[in-house]
């Protein structure tokens, strides 16, 4: 885990070429501003092309994406692999509803994601194993979350992120678990998508080591979480505040030092 990656992205201040959703894309914005990266967002196809080459990595969001987006989509994907830049993908929802899952499958033989960021629910369903995934949700399922995971990067031939109480990062050989996080991320919705697009800001200053990107990228995000939830506890312990946790969260996004990280960090 190279958390000093922290530090090379402040400086770099990468551009993060991401599709969105309406519902989330502030958080994903300001997220990736905050951290010490530059956001740009993009629904015209025209356009896709200067997007891609100007961006450090691309971030595919697929949370509430449109018939017509799809050619978009498309060919943002394929871009991004023939330009060589980090490709990460966030198949919000594939497992809860069909229509994703035939466009998220039949995009995916259009292009090669990198990593893919999901929760289990999500990772499940690109690994085509059982489990009961809930809306944008993880829902659940008695599989072992290490198996999905692998069992997904595998598939896919990528890097997988399967996020929820633990983290499980893994290149289909090797599962990094990353232990911090707060369930205070479970009330504020958006927070998988900022760890996506922030995974991508971290892809964008390790494009030679994405594994270690994604690690990175989930343990600052999840230990950066744990830090404003522990604070909050200490004021008040019988009250979880959602919404004050997202504006700390962006605050502490901007803030944090890899020494911070250090501090709480628990992974193995
Ligand atoms: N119960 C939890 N305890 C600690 N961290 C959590 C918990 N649930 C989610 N997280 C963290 O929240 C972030 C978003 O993950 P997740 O909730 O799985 O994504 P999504 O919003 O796409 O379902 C990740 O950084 C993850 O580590
Ligand atoms: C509520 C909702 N509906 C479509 S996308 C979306 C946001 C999903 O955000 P996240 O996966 O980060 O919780
Ligand atoms: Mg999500």
């Amino acid at each position: 885990m190279k958390i000093e990656l922290l530090e090379e992205l402040r400086e770099q201040n990468p551009v993060i070429f991401n599709i969105s959703n309406f519902v989330t894309v502030q958080d994903v914005a300001n997220g990736i501003n905050a951290i010490g990266a530059s956001p740009i967002m993009s629904e015209e196809v025209l356009e896709a092309e200067e997007m891609v080459k100007m961006a450090g990595a691309v971030c595919l969001n697929f949370g509430a994406f449109t018939q017509p987006q799809i050619n978009q989509i498309r060919t943002v994907g394929k871009l991004a692999n023939e330009f060589h830049k980090p490709l990460i993908l966030d198949p919000v929802a594939v497992g809860a509803v069909k229509f994703r899952q035939e466009t998220i499958f039949g995009l995916l033989s259009d292009f090669h994601p990198d990593i893919i960021r999901g929760n289990a629910g999500e990772i499940a369903a690109l690994a085509e194993l059982e489990w009961n995934a809930k809306g944008i949700d993880a829902g659940d399922g008695t599989g072992d979350l290490t198996e999905i995971a692998v069992a997904c990067a595998r598939k896919w031939h990528c890097i997988v992120m399967l996020s929820g109480t633990i983290d499980y990062v893994t290149d289909g050989q090797t599962v990094v678990r990353i232990e911090n996080g707060t369930p205070l991320f479970q009330l504020h919705v958006g927070s998988g998508d900022m760890v996506s697009s922030i995974v991508a800001a971290f892809a964008a200053v390790s494009a030679d080591n994405l594994f270690e990107a994604a690690q990175t990228g989930g343990l600052v995000f999840a230990a950066t979480g744990e830090l404003v939830a522990n604070h909050l506890l200490d004021e008040d312990a019988d009250h979880l505040r959602p919404g004050t946790f997202a504006v700390e969260l962006m605050d502490m996004l901007h803030n944090v030092t890899v020494a911070d990280v250090e501090a709480v960090a628990e992974f193995d």
